[in-house]
């Protein structure tokens, strides 16, 4: 393990808004200009690099991962050394004074830093983030809960905040919609080359991202999404798709010694979760994963669901925690290593 690399694991924010004026919600926090946000990605301490949309979103490649933009839904998901809850504040007072918003809920997850004393404040510790939390957010966000999911590796547990206020519901019940976010280290090494770029390829981190993307088999996670990608130099990958209102990233610090991948997407019951996660598990075969999945409810299936799509594979689910939240659902968090790995 290196003494110091970049931080791959990412901080991951959602924070959703509510208004009365239909004439603002039709576009909503779309219609905030760039340059409010470029001032609140400069709190965060990122820039945006590439930017794509439709009918349904926007979503920017950040330099530190990623940030999609609905009419009354914002999800800002950043790496490195960032302070992404330093994005709270302005956020609030933009949505309010420039489009007449409300903040409704928040919702802040993180997994377990490779670098932790890297970090800065309020990423210095999970207490000093839900501290921050608990002072930021305002009041009408009544229902609050701050919890650590633990693995049986103590490397490895999943930090989550959620705040909701007593009558804006975020999630859709009836139709199972859910949130997975997929962290990946100790990823192969061969396969963890092919996010280097050549020295001097002369291309843009466009262009060498779109090669990435096909290269690597990205491309084939979603056949249906729009991708937006970018290659850093000389090293490093994220992209996001967007498929109707329906976002998926990923993003990859390929480095030897602490290589990390991320990849998250929104799905339901209808979904093909074999080929997903098959599919992701095949790009990067890493040595240790771990699967979040937020979702409205309380049934429990979806853990089954994941564990049967990687088992085959060769994978053995090393632990299964869930836990629930007011108003808000639950969160299941899984571990697996390949099964001929001992933890
Ligand atoms: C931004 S990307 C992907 C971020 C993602 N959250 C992750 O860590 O997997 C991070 C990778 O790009 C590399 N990189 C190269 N130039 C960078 C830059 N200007 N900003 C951030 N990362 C850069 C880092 O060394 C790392 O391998």
């Amino acid at each position: 393990m290196a003494v110091s690399g970049f931080e791959g694991f990412e901080k991951r924010l959602e924070l959703h808004f509510f208004g009365d004026d239909p004439a603002f919600l039709q576009m909503g926090l779309r219609k905030l200009d760039f340059e409010s946000l470029q001032q609140v990605l400069q709190a965060v301490q990122c820039t945006a690099v590439s930017a794509v949309g439709n009918s349904y979103f926007d979503a920017y490649v950040l330099s530190e991962s990623s940030l999609f933009v609905y009419p009354t839904k914002i999800i800002i998901k950043t790496c490195g050394t960032t302070q992404l809850l330093k994005s709270i504040r302005p956020l609030i007072y933009y949505a309010h004074h420039h489009l007449g918003l409300t903040l409704c809920s928040c919702r802040y997850t993180r997994g377990s830093f490779i670098f932790p004393k890297a970090q800065p404040f309020p990423h210095t510790s999970f207490k000093d983030e839900a501290t921050y939390l608990e002072e930021t957010i305002p009041t009408n966000l009544c229902y609050r809960k701050a919890s650590i999911m633990p693995s049986k590796s103590s490397s490895h547990s999943w930090h989550v905040f959620i705040a909701n206020d007593e009558s804006h519901i975020p999630y859709d019940y009836d139709n199972e919609i859910y949130t997975m976010e997929i962290c990946m280290t100790e990823l192969d090494p061969i396969l963890a080359r092919k996010f280097f770029r050549p020295p001097g390829d002369g291309k843009t981190g466009d262009s060498a991202g779109k090669e990435m993307t096909v290269l690597t088999g990205v491309n084939e996670i979603n056949p249906e999404a729009l991708i937006c990608d970018f290659a850093f130099d000389p090293c490093g990958y994220s992209m996001n798709g967007i498929d109707g209102d329906w976002y998926s990233t990923i993003h990859v610090t390929p480095e030897d010694g602490y290589s990390y991948a991320s990849f998250e997407c929104v799905g339901s019951k209808n979904t093909d979760l074999v080929h997903m996660l098959r599919k992701v598990v095949q790009i990067f075969r890493p040595g240790t994963m771990s699967v979040s999945t937020t979702f409205s409810g309380y049934s429990n299936e979806i853990w089954a669901r994941v564990a049967s799509a990687v088992e085959p594979m060769g994978w053995k689910c090393r632990s299964c925690t869930m836990d629930q939240f007011p108003e808000a659902g639950s969160v299941v968090f899984q571990t697996f290593t390949p099964r001929r790995k001992s933890t």
